[in-house]
């Protein structure tokens, strides 16, 4: 295959091509750089690369450079039987397949295995860190695996993903005997949370939808409230009305005034999450609303590509093991597709283990998984600090079944006070994770505790939100204001007069506790 026919003539070749030349994995050496400086013929050097015109902004110039490439996915049912012929087009409006089931994007593999594992690789690496659009973003930088056939003009995107892999060198040491330890920071982002980097996917192609002149008046979602921060965020900056469902009084004071801020329409519901999403769907598929929740296969295009991410920060080495808090349990899917699709191009050879982890109050993944995963049966959600997969009915369920199967995963459970010892422990190392993150971290103190995860095993784990849009549950827990909780590790401030010789007493008497050295 010519290099032209894959991403167009060289006259079009996108600058991320300029620097690296790939090969395909079939033999004939593609080059597909544009030769166009004198460094450009030294493979050692890469061109230099001419600052655009005044006039120009990133997203005309990648109009200019836009690549063609045969690249394409569609919908099919999920986990079909191979016989299936269902299909659809990304651009039909669609969440469920004829028999009513969940669907999934299928990638045209065949088109992406035209290209060794090497060739993804190198791509990937010579985007991370730059400013082109839309390559930017950890997301997008993943395009020919994400949405291949959008128009890089069509994508809403606030250059999310490329969140930090944080080594948690104290934490694992000091708490778990563990020197591999790392956490996946999903939560340092755009809106404060992993959904981001599913939304930017769902929102540029609800953008892309209206260009078309599909009748879509809006886009809407139930949620715990991440998914309608990272929604109307999205929305607001592709100027998208944005309709959001909260259970009243079960999310966060900053989750709520996420989309307060950036203008959607919030409906407060006197239910839980699993009643909004009940309502949402049954909306949706009254109304020119687009539903936005992951029952939406699109979601997981862009939050599979955490997966990949974390394989890259690693130099495509694979972890042993990846914990991610599961609720909706679209995620856990996600992560296991990212990294599937890793193997089945050859990008790396095995895959980690997928732990998903559930808070005690709202496990029903648990449950099926204890009962050797036979007839799932929704639980109705208690409360929980980690708020945000308070969900007693999950979307996803059999996307969640399939991956943990498919990849020796285990399930593990929290109990509200080792959710929130965990998020303490984890804080007084330096992190401020939400209590979600906390689920993630208690299951694998007991798994590390039975043995199953290993000292040295490099370990995963996903923290999925911000610490600060949990706060609340950090002042009772420290304030030790929570009901039957020791909260062994609370750290409350000392209230002192404001006089010299009554803060010296306290100091003193603090230092004493600390080593004595620092007397000296
Ligand atoms: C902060 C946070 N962590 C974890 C989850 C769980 O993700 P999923 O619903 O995909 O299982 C959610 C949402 O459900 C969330 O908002
Ligand atoms: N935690 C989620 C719950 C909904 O999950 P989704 O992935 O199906 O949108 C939220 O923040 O709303």
């Amino acid at each position: 295959m010519a290099a032209s026919s894959v991403f167009g003539s060289s006259s079009l070749c996108s600058p991320m091509f300029t620097q690296t030349s790939f090969a395909p994995s079939h033999g004939a050496s593609l080059s597909v750089r544009c030769a166009s400086t004198s460094s450009d013929l030294d493979p050692g050097v890469p061109p230099l690369k001419h600052r655009r015109a005044a006039e120009e902004n990133i997203r005309d110039e990648a109009r200019r450079n836009n690549p063609c490439h045969n690249f394409s996915a569609k919908y099919v049912p999920f986990n079909a039987d191979p016989s299936s012929s269902e299909s659809y087009s990304l651009d039909e409006i669609v969440y469920r397949s004829r028999s009513g089931g969940l669907l999934d994007v299928q990638h045209d593999m065949d088109a992406l295995k035209k290209f060794d594992g090497n060739y993804w690789r190198s791509l990937f690496d010579s985007r991370v860190g730059k400013t082109n659009w839309p390559y930017g973003s950890g997301v997008w930088s993943k395009k020919e695996w994400v949405l291949p056939e959008i128009d890089s003009d069509d994508i809403v995107s606030a250059f999310e993903g490329n969140s930090n892999l944080f080594w948690a060198e104290r934490f694992g040491k000091h708490f778990l005997g563990m020197n591999d330890l790392w956490v996946k920071h999903c939560g340092i982002s755009h809106t404060g949370s992993f959904k981001d980097l599913g939304m930017t996917v769902l929102v540029s192609q609800v953008n892309r939808l209206r260009k078309m002149n599909r009748p879509l008046v809006g886009v809407g979602c139930a949620s715990t409230g991440d998914t309608s921060a990272a929604l109307s965020a999205y929305c607001a900056a592709a100027g998208i009305p944005s309709i959001v469902f909260l259970p009243a009084n079960r999310i966060s004071m900053a989750q709520l005034v996420q989309p307060i801020a950036n203008g959607a329409f919030v409906l407060s519901i006197d239910t839980d999450f699993d009643g909004c999403m009940q309502l949402i769907r049954e909306v949706t598929s009254e109304l020119p609303i687009y539903l936005a929740n992951s029952l939406n296969s699109l979601r997981l295009e862009g939050q599979k590509t955490a997966a990949i991410e974390i394989l890259q920060q690693f130099d495509w080495q694979v972890p042993d093991w990846v914990i991610v808090p599961g609720g909706n349990l679209g995620n856990i899917y996600a992560f296991y597709k990212g990294f599937q699709m890793c193997k089945d191009l050859g990008v790396v050879d095995k895959i980690p283990r997928l732990v998903c982890a559930q808070a005690a109050n709202a496990n029903p993944l648990y449950l099926h998984f204890k009962s050797g995963w036979k007839e799932f049966k929704p639980v109705k959600a208690g409360t929980t600090f980690a708020s945000a997969i308070q969900i007693g009915d999950p979307v996803s369920i059999d996307r969640a079944v399939y991956a943990l199967q498919n990849c020796d995963g285990i399930v593990e459970e929290a109990s509200e006070e080792e959710l929130m010892d965990a998020m303490a422990q984890a804080d007084s190392t330096g992190m401020f994770i939400c209590p979600h993150t906390g689920v993630a971290l208690s299951a694998l103190i007991k798994l590390r505790s039975q043995g199953l995860i290993n000292a040295t095993d490099r370990t995963v784990v996903v923290s999925t939100a911000h610490g600060l849009k949990f706060t609340q549950s950090k002042v009772d827990y420290h304030s030790r204001g929570i009901k039957e909780m020791r909260c062994e590790y609370a750290n409350p401030p000392v209230q002192v007069k404001a006089d010299f010789g009554s803060v010296m007493d306290v100091l003193k008497k603090y230092l004493h506790t600390q080593d004595s050295k620092l007397l000296h």
